[in-house]
């Protein structure tokens, strides 16, 4: 007889496996080759930025008070003493109604409080000595950009696990991280199992499709911030299926299989986790696709048995591996942001289950419109191309209309929430309320 399984709710799956959840450790990386890493450590200036008062104009360097009452009728002359480049320092006290030519990046000289921009110098030389006029006057702290203006020392620029974009690169090298430090990388293992999979360089044959799940898992690995390690696709035969899950488990942090493990002849991956031993968090989430994503702890290490439905597999890795990637990678938001939009087409079909739809963002009239793509099946491959959010429509007794708010999940995001904010947006997505439906 066929198996009967409990479905729970997707927060307290994500709940039972974060009780499971690891941290790597951190290693030193150069900087070249820190960008889509992510932070081993918090970010914290260690000094100033900028680090002395300098210039951000080409101009004079002047005391302010020299300038008092210059006006077009009665300007005020200033004698040129030096000159001084970004890098260089100037190395007397300025005095009265002198003026140093200072270039964009320049220390402000000692005794300076204020520079005048180039273009409002009237400069002429006299008996070789460089001299300007200026006809309006100038405040102390005029165009000087201050020490500490920029960051203060101390401040924490980012915290540890955040990713490492280009900005923070240049935070990095700013700071002198010549090495940075990062977290490592979770090693992730994919399977994928099924006698119907060629490889992708295979010809089709009748009743063969080709294997898209592990390279799409492959890419999905990586975007999270782990690093996949593709073991291999197997044909459903309990044994060497089995070889494949116990050997694979020395060689990475977490597994994933995908395919063989609803309730089918030849879905063998509840069998295998039973021979391992392995306890079972999950077997049957309320959700739609990927209701059969199954999730096991085995010895302290997650094994994550993702539908071999592509949509499914997709939704299942971005629900539930992907926060544990990110976690692995120190961030204590690792759950992928979510927002609200105004749903661009109906679902009026009523499911008991949480609906993840794939769906592409549009904007109009600084409105944010949830687009579902293609065919709302789990076994569908052409509706992830264009899938940059998850519409997520919870399950109950009703259908949805376009034009009602609706949360969504946004895939590409790097940012994060933490596990709070991720369930507190679903409440209100179901107090969504009818809008008037302009936006769609
Ligand atoms: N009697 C029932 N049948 C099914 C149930 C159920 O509850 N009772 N659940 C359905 C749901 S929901 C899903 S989702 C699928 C899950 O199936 P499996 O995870 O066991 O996966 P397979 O049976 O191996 O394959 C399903 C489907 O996906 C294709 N596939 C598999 N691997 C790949 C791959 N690497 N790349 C591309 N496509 C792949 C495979 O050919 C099948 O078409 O079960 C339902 N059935
Ligand atoms: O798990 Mo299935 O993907 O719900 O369709
Ligand atoms: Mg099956």
């Amino acid at each position: 007889m066929v198996e009967r399984r409990k479905p729970i709710k997707v927060q307290d799956a994500i709940q039972r496996m974060m009780n499971y959840k690891k941290t790597g450790s951190v290693q030193y990386v150069p900087i070249e080759d820190s960008y889509g890493h992510f932070l081993g450590q918090d970010l914290i200036a260690d000094h100033d930025v900028p680090f002395f008062d300098r210039s951000p104009y080409d101009g004079f360097a002047v005391r302010a008070m020299d300038t008092v009452g210059a006006s077009r009728s009665n300007p005020v002359t200033f004698e040129v003493i030096g000159e001084i480049g970004a890098g260089s320092v100037f190395q007397e006290e300025v005095g009265k109604k002198q003026a140093v030519r200072i270039m964009t990046g320049a220390m402000i000289p000692k005794g300076c409080d204020a520079v005048v921009m180039l273009e409002l110098a009237t400069e002429y030389e006299v008996n070789g000595v460089a001299y300007f006029d200026l006809k309006r006057s100038s405040k102390a702290g005029e165009n000087i950009s201050f020490t500490g203006e920029d960051t203060k020392k101390g401040t924490v620029l980012a915290s540890k696990g955040t990713f490492i974009n280009p900005g923070i690169v240049a935070l990095l090298a700013t700071f002198g991280y010549k090495e940075v430090p990062v977290s490592v990388k979770p090693k992730v293992g994919i399977i994928a199992t099924g006698s119907e999979l060629l490889e992708v360089g295979q010809s089709l044959e009748p009743g063969k499709i080709r294997n898209s799940n592990a390279y799409m898992v492959y890419a999905q690995v990586k975007r999270a911030g782990g690093e996949p390690i593709y073991l291999g696709q197997f044909s459903d035969d309990f044994d060497t299926c089995f070889i494949q899950v116990s050997e694979a488990l020395d060689k990475v942090d977490f597994l994933i299989t995908t395919g063989g493990v609803s309730v089918g002849d030849y879905d063998y991956l509840p069998e295998i986790y039973e021979k391992l031993g392995a306890n079972v968090l999950c077997n049957k989430i309320a959700m739609r696709p990927g209701s059969v994503t199954t999730i096991v702890e085995y010895n302290g290490q997650l094994l994550f048995g993702l539908s071999g439905n592509p949509s499914a597999c997709y939704v299942g890795f971005e629900l539930f591996t992907r926060p544990i990637i990110r976690e692995f990678l120190h961030t204590n938001t690792p759950f992928l942001k979510k927002e609200v939009a105004i749903l661009g087409a109906d679902f009026k079909k009523a499911n008991p289950f949480d609906r993840f739809v794939r769906g592409h963002l549009g904007f109009k009239d600084g409105r944010l419109i949830a687009n579902p793509i293609g065919l709302d099946k789990s076994n569908v491959v052409s509706s992830l191309g264009q899938a940059d959010i998850l519409i997520q429509l919870p399950g109950g007794s009703r259908g949805y209309e376009a034009g009602m708010e609706v949360s969504v999940i946004l895939l590409e995001d790097q940012e994060g929430v933490s596990f709070d904010s991720f369930i507190k947006q679903d409440i209100h997505s179901k107090r969504s309320k009818r809008n008037e439906g302009r936006y769609v």
